[in-house]
């Protein structure tokens, strides 16, 4: 048919909506949660065990709901900070430029810690204690313009902010210089103008931290096929941020729901606790063996991937059934971090996790 004896009405109906979805911003999308299904779906050392992953979602909703979780939670841990302002968006900026690989192969009271307000703190706790413990000594460890500055941050300085209270230093430290001069140099050193940049969007903002800082851009390739995108830092500092201002002000975000889990060494652990995920014989001796897994492995991948496509369907399945939950799966992985660290200080340590050192968990 020709446009002359097409209806004028409707050639004008879908001149402006094609002419408007193809000027129309496209929509902000992490990929993160595609690629997870793709691990999975190709996955042959991890599975999922669908009666055990409906059983935790039941508990999961439970337990959060009791605990009243929610993001006011995050405020309530060890030295988070409370300020509704830029420090803590520094604080939180410069956390998760860190935040990474505190396992050890030590035994529990050689491993490095964190002397800080009389007691020590290892793991992620030793990372915010030591932050803490810096901003109380006036170094300003949470300015960007400060890691730029070799004369002042120096790394005798730096040695000094993460010194240990046992004789292991801080894993990676040398990396973790790196993160941080690496960061000094971007957005006129400030996170809060990174934040402006994503225009209220979550994976916007997740994709802007993963393009501007390499060390924040966690992809590998699986399978010498594809290259998928985990982006944990980027991911948990988008949630930390959200978090922390409940919501509001620099943690406002209208797409926050598009964040995932963030694919540490915590979540597979607490998830093969709970019976969700089932590892391959090889990988579960390499595991409870306390073996190295090389980062980029594909156990690795399938590990990473695996316990983020879980998590989604614990997500899915508490939205069947309780449609009106305030729950998404930043609460969700933080329910999960948490309640593993529960376990861990009752005692519960013979629950093993893998061991790969990297800078991207
Ligand atoms: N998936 C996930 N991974 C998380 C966290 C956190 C802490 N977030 C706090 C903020 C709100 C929450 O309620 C938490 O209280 C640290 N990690 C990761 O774990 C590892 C450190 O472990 P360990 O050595 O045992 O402390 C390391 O890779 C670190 O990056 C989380 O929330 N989710």
């Amino acid at each position: 048919m020709s446009d002359d004896e097409a209806d004028p009405e409707l050639l004008d109906f879908l001149r402006q909506h094609f002419q408007k979805s193809s000027l129309a911003p496209p929509i902000p999308e992490t990929h993160v949660l595609e690629d997870a299904e793709y691990i999975y779906d190709n996955a042959i050392d991890v599975a999922l065990d669908s009666q055990a992953t409906s059983a935790a979602a039941a508990m999961i909703y439970d337990q959060m709901q009791k605990k009243g979780y929610s993001t006011k939670t995050w405020a309530s841990h060890d030295f988070h900070p409370q300020a509704k302002d830029e420090t803590t968006v520094d604080f939180i900026f410069t956390l998760d430029l860190l935040n990474f690989s505190f396992w050890s192969e030590r035994e529990a009271e050689e491993r490095f810690a964190i002397e800080y307000k009389g007691k020590t703190w290892t793991g992620y706790k030793s990372l915010v204690a030591a932050l803490q413990r810096a901003l109380d000594e006036d170094i300003p460890i949470t300015s960007s313009d400060f890691w730029q500055n070799e004369n002042e941050c120096t790394e005798e300085v730096l040695r000094h902010v993460f010194r240990s209270a046992t004789d292991e230093e801080i894993p990676l430290f040398d990396e973790r210089v790196k993160c941080l001069r690496e960061a000094g140099q971007k957005y006129q050193c400030s996170f809060t103008k990174c934040i402006e940049a994503a225009n209220r969007s979550a994976p916007a903002l997740v994709n802007l931290l993963a393009a501007d800082f390499p060390c924040f851009n966690d992809v590998a390739l699986y399978d010498n096929r594809k290259t998928v995108r985990f982006l944990k830092r980027a991911q948990i500092c988008v949630a930390d941020i959200w978090a922390a201002f409940d919501g509001e002000g620099y943690g406002q975000f209208d797409d926050i729901d598009k964040i995932t889990i963030f694919a540490d060494y915590r979540v597979p652990q607490i998830l093969n606790a709970l019976g969700c995920l089932w590892y391959s014989p090889r990988l579960q001796s390499t595991i409870v063996q306390k073996r190295v897994i090389e980062s980029g492995d594909s156990w690795e991948l399938q590990l990473r991937g695996c316990t983020i496509w879980c998590a989604e369907l614990i997500r899915r399945e508490i939205m069947r059934k309780h449609p009106s939950a305030k729950i998404n799966a930043i609460l969700i992985d933080f329910f999960l971090y948490d309640t593993m660290k529960d376990r861990e200080a009752s005692g519960d340590e013979e629950i093993p996790h893998h061991r790969t050192r990297s800078i991207w968990y």
